[in-house]
């Protein structure tokens, strides 16, 4: 069987982890504050004959270094390079929760856009139009109720098919405007001779221009070998796993 990894990151109380568990069948803590994921929890689930290892990361509004919980999560998506990064998204504010999707965008294509509280959405009378966004964010993107299980199937496929590398995706690049866009074109062959390309480097070269001095730390740790924030390790439970 082939294994993947898929990391699951968004704002924070999105239902993410309401998500991780319907995909894994296991019972990581939920609810509005005393649900706060402060960890990374690990799961697994059963799809069309592959193995999908479940990330569910903590809630974020950025990937900056504000704090321990961005940099958990921005150092999932950068340095272990999931398989699959899946945004998961509040339908009834997608504005404020659009800016961590185009962040993600920028360090990884392997996306898929989770628009979630579908449910909420369609109570409020707000219509999301899926295929027009993932026409403009150059991914895929589903709808769903993580928490009346509507759309699992969809987005498990999806999910899938940028697992296998079957989905072509050209995710939107902000433009960030002459002068800064020829600062990332001096950075970015420096940062390819100090780190070669196996991290995303015009993301990089944003972060530098930013002074983002805790991802300088963060990768010099990673280069020394000498970090390790790894997922809490949950029981693996393939009895109650979403098999299709
Ligand atoms: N109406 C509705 N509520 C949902 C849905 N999914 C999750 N929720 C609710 O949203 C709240 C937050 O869910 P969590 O799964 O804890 O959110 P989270 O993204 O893991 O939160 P953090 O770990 O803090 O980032 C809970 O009260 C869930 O029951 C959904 O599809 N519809
Ligand atoms: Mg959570």
């Amino acid at each position: 069987m082939k294994r993947y990894t898929v990391a699951l990151a968004g704002n924070p109380n999105t239902g993410k982890s309401t998500l991780f568990n319907t995909l894994t069948g296991m019972r990581q803590h939920t609810g509005n504050w005393a649900g706060k994921t402060v960890d990374m929890a690990e799961g697994e689930l059963v799809h069309k004959g592959s193995i999908f290892r479940m990330i569910d990361l903590p809630g974020t509004y950025s990937l900056y270094s504000n704090s321990a919980d961005e940099e958990v999560a921005r150092d999932y998506i950068v340095f272990e390079q999931p398989d699959v990064s899946i945004v998961v998204l509040d339908a009834t504010s997608l504005e404020r929760n659009l800016n961590l999707a185009l962040q993600v965008l920028e360090i990884t294509s392997r996306v898929v856009v989770c628009i979630n509280l579908i449910d909420e959405a369609n109570r409020l009378g707000i219509v999301i139009d899926t295929a027009l966004l993932s026409q403009k964010l150059g991914v895929p993107v589903v709808a769903i109720s993580a928490r009346s299980k509507v759309g699992i199937d969809d987005l498990l496929n999806q999910m899938e098919q940028i697992a296998h590398g079957f989905t072509e995706t050209k995710p939107l690049q902000i433009a960030y405007g002459d002068s800064i866009e020829r600062k990332i074109t001096e950075l970015e062959p420096l940062i390819r001779e100090q780190l070669g390309v196996r991290f995303p480097t015009r993301w990089l070269a944003l972060r530098l221009l930013d002074g983002d001095q805790g991802l300088l730390e963060s990768i010099k740790a990673r280069l020394n070998g000498t970090t390790g924030a790894k997922p809490r390790q949950e029981v693996v439970d393939y009895g109650r796993t979403a098999c299709h």
